[in-house]
């Protein structure tokens, strides 16, 4: 044998023009989507302990935030807003009134930028006195159809106000279907929906808790609601059930731990799938990069390249911006 090995797959990894030239996978900031956490008041800039580098913005400061994003080629903002403890209630009224944190956002920046796409959550945590996604009975038990009721005027609601993407995290069953002919109904047929089908319960999330005020209200956990970990071939049914009820695209959350989820939903069903690189990833991430365990920059591309190459159409994530620049340098 004179030629061993008959093949080299080393050669076409020989220079950073072949390798650039047999890369299977883009990443560009076209694949991103910057979640933004609003807060009351004007000027206003808060930092978040849990999430060092992101804060919570006031509305104005938001809007320059979107500028900046638009800028740098993404293409769209996901807004959760930190409801005032005082306009918290049992039945989280404040995420139907129509000058709420959350519209009076989507209002500024449609006014401002209006060719950034704004995704919207639809759940009732930020909004609760108890930290639910939904409506609790005596027992603690999140009501499915009462929550749903709900869900479908929070979401007319974001229409209204307009948003792009109505995103419901909630995980109740049937809220995609009665959400969607409610903005048929009401002449959104062009709003979407971004169904969270595959939200897991999961321990990253502490966080966003702190980002959107919920972490210290939180009673219990959301297990009866949110996914098993353990629990593959559910997470099909459950994006099988939501595109059927009309969502446009779906989401996987958390994102790195559950690509194999993203990797199955895109081979079965080939529609837009997203992944939520959540709270707790990011965390990791800068902890990580804090403690000289790996280098900041490689980490945050690695893994949203990552998330590309299970199938994703785009990723949810809060380097949206630290990776947009190093994507355009
Ligand atoms: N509904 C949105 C989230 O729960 C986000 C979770 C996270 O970033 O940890
Ligand atoms: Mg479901």
């Amino acid at each position: 044998m004179s030629h061993y090995p008959a093949l080299r797959l080393r050669r076409t990894r020989a220079s950073g023009w072949s390798r650039r030239l047999h890369a299977e996978t883009v990443l560009t900031p076209a694949d991103l989507i910057w979640p933004l956490f609003v807060t009351d008041g004007e000027g206003v800039e808060e930092p978040i302990a849990s999430l060092p580098g992101v804060s919570r913005w006031s509305v104005d400061a938001i809007v320059t935030l979107a500028r900046d994003a638009a800028a740098l080629g993404i293409p769209c903002l996901a807004l959760f807003p930190n409801t005032p403890h005082d306009r918290r209630s049992e039945r989280g009224e404040e995420a139907l009134n129509p000058d709420n944190l959350m519209c009076r956002a989507i209002r500024a920046i449609k006014d401002a930028v209006p060719d950034i796409g704004l995704l919207t959550d639809v759940a009732l945590d930020p909004y609760t006195a108890h930290g639910h996604d939904g409506l609790v009975d005596e027992a603690g038990y999140v009501l499915n159809d009462a929550t749903a009721e709900i869900l479908v005027e929070q979401a007319l609601n974001q229409a209204r106000a307009g948003a792009d993407i109505i995103a419901p995290s909630d995980m109740m069953d049937g809220r995609v279907g009665l959400i969607r002919d409610a903005l048929e109904h009401e002449g959104h047929a062009n709003v979407q929906i971004m169904a969270y089908a595959a939200k897991y319960a999961s321990a990253f999330y502490g966080p966003f808790r702190d980002a959107v005020g919920s972490r210290g209200l939180l009673k219990g956990d959301k297990k009866t609601y949110q996914m098993d970990p353990a629990n593959a071939e559910e997470a099909l049914r459950e994006v099988e059930l939501d595109l059927g009820e009309g969502a446009d695209s779906v989401m996987v959350k958390p994102g790195l731990p559950y690509l194999d989820i993203v990797r199955r939903v895109k081979e079965r069903f080939e529609v837009p799938v997203f992944a939520y690189q959540v709270s707790g990833e990011y965390a990791m991430i800068e902890a990580a990069a804090a403690a000289g365990a790996g280098d900041r920059d490689a980490l945050v591309l690695e893994t949203l390249m990552a998330f590309k190459r299970a199938g994703c159409s785009g990723v949810l994530t809060y380097h949206a911006v630290h990776a947009a620049r190093l994507l355009n340098a």
